[in-house]
């Protein structure tokens, strides 16, 4: 809770509408309101000038409230735009930015928000970044320890580079000798990792074979930046932690043929001690059963022979042999003016140039299409189509999809 300046307590009560920007020492912001909760959007941010702050002024207590922000908070810009989308997000439009920053979710009361209100027991809003069309639905692979996960996700990774992306994980356990830190894994303390989990970074996380692991919201978005599939390595627990988030995925469990064949791998990998391979034989039996009767896997694959089950993996994500090894998921978007005016009809956005050019019916308005939309936070919101249509034309053939 705090104190807002006066000056924007006297404009909120004056009841502008929705995305109505206002002024602060030149700090452009946009004001949604929400039921009885005004979001102002920009302005300070507590934790930095170069991001985009958010404050909450809530009617009914005439108070000023400043939210925990989850995700990745956009910087600031030239200003932006806001408009509020199904009474549980709000999409904030970057002026001037480049083409693949310019849209940006706040999600104020979705089904993530305010799960994070109860465990946190404050105030939440999240950030997720808007991402056009549909990236494949990532794809979470379970299996206990030694059954062949990594080997299986490397083939997948060095057939289809530019289509698989690794979500990097954090662990507290100790690097082994060929792992690199930031590829394999983030290693980290327990302490740092344990205050991040607290700050709602992760997406998941679990103690796994004496050690902490976890998946970071930030692992899965860069993947999803560069346009690829995200591919998570996780055990069970974790899996079934994902699946009852708002991030939809495909779930893989991977069976070994027996326990002695698991036992022979995971001692032939040679990377453990004597007690962690007994520990990891051990938790691999409740896994096994964990996976097969949990209802969280999709798909379970059985993990005798390598090429087999390599083969069975491409099946069940749809790249058969005829599948382009070079394909590549390319996301365009536009270059948001700086000088523009939005309004809403339906679920479509309609950005519009405020240029002379415009008026003489020689440029493009843009339409976002946010009827469609995803996922979100913790991750990406998916969905969100673009087109140009010129205002001077009548019905849909003045629209374009941009491709
Ligand atoms: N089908 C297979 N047949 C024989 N050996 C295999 C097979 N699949 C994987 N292996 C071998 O088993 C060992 C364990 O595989 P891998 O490291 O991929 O397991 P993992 O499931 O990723 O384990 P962890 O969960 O501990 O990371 C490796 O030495 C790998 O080469
Ligand atoms: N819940 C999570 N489990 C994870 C994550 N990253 C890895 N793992 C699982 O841990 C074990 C052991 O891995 P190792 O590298 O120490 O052999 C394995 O089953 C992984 O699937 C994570 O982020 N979250």
């Amino acid at each position: 809770m705090g104190e807002a300046p006066v000056f924007f307590l006297d404009d909120l009560k004056k009841e502008f509408p929705n995305g109505v920007d206002l002024k602060s020492n030149g700090c452009e912001t946009a004001t949604i309101v929400v039921g009885n909760k005004t979001y102002l959007i920009g302005g300070n941010s507590t934790e930095s000038a170069l991001s985009i702050g958010v404050q909450i002024f809530d009617q009914s207590s005439g108070e000023w409230v400043y939210p925990t922000v989850l995700g990745t908070v956009p910087k600031s810009g030239k200003g932006f735009s806001a408009v509020l989308l199904n009474e549980d997000r709000i999409l904030v439009l970057k002026k001037g930015s480049t083409p693949d920053d310019f849209a940006w979710v706040l999600e104020v009361d979705t089904q993530y928000v305010r799960q994070q209100k109860k465990i946190l027991g404050t105030e939440v809003v999240a950030w997720s970044k808007g991402v056009r069309g549909n990236v494949k639905k990532p794809v979470v692979i379970s299996g206990p320890s030694g059954v062949g996960k990594g080997t299986l996700i490397s083939m997948l990774m060095k057939e289809f580079p530019s289509m698989f992306g690794f979500s990097v994980s954090h662990t507290t356990r100790a690097l082994r000798g060929v792992e690199k830190d930031g590829v394999h894994y983030h290693f980290t303390e327990k302490s740092v990792m344990e205050k991040e989990i607290k700050d709602g970074k992760f997406l998941e996380f679990a103690s796994v074979h004496g050690n902490l692991y976890g998946t970071s919201v930030e692992a899965v978005e860069v993947v999803a930046d560069d346009g690829k599939r995200c591919i998570l390595d996780i055990d069970v627990q974790g899996a079934r932690s994902v699946r009852a988030s708002s991030l939809e995925a495909i779930f893989i469990f991977v069976c070994p043929p027996s326990m002695e064949e698991l036992e022979k791998r995971l001692r032939a990998r040679g990377t453990e001690t004597e007690e962690q391979v007994e520990k990891r034989l051990s938790n691999a039996k409740a896994e096994i059963e964990q996976g097969q009767s949990s209802g969280v896997f999709d798909h379970t694959l059985y993990n005798d022979d390598l090429e087999e089950c390599y083969k069975s993996l491409k099946k069940i994500l749809g790249l058969d042999e005829s599948t382009d090894a070079a394909t590549e998921t390319v996301t365009k978007w536009v270059d948001l003016p700086a000088d523009h005016s939005i309004s809403k009809i339906d679920q479509k956005i309609i950005i519009s140039c405020r240029t002379p050019e415009l008026e003489k019916g020689s440029k493009d308005s843009i339409v976002l299409d946010a009827s469609s939309l995803k996922g979100g936070a913790p991750g990406r919101t998916r969905g969100l189509e673009v087109y140009t249509m010129n205002p001077f034309l009548d019905g849909l053939n003045g629209i374009n999809e941009l491709s």
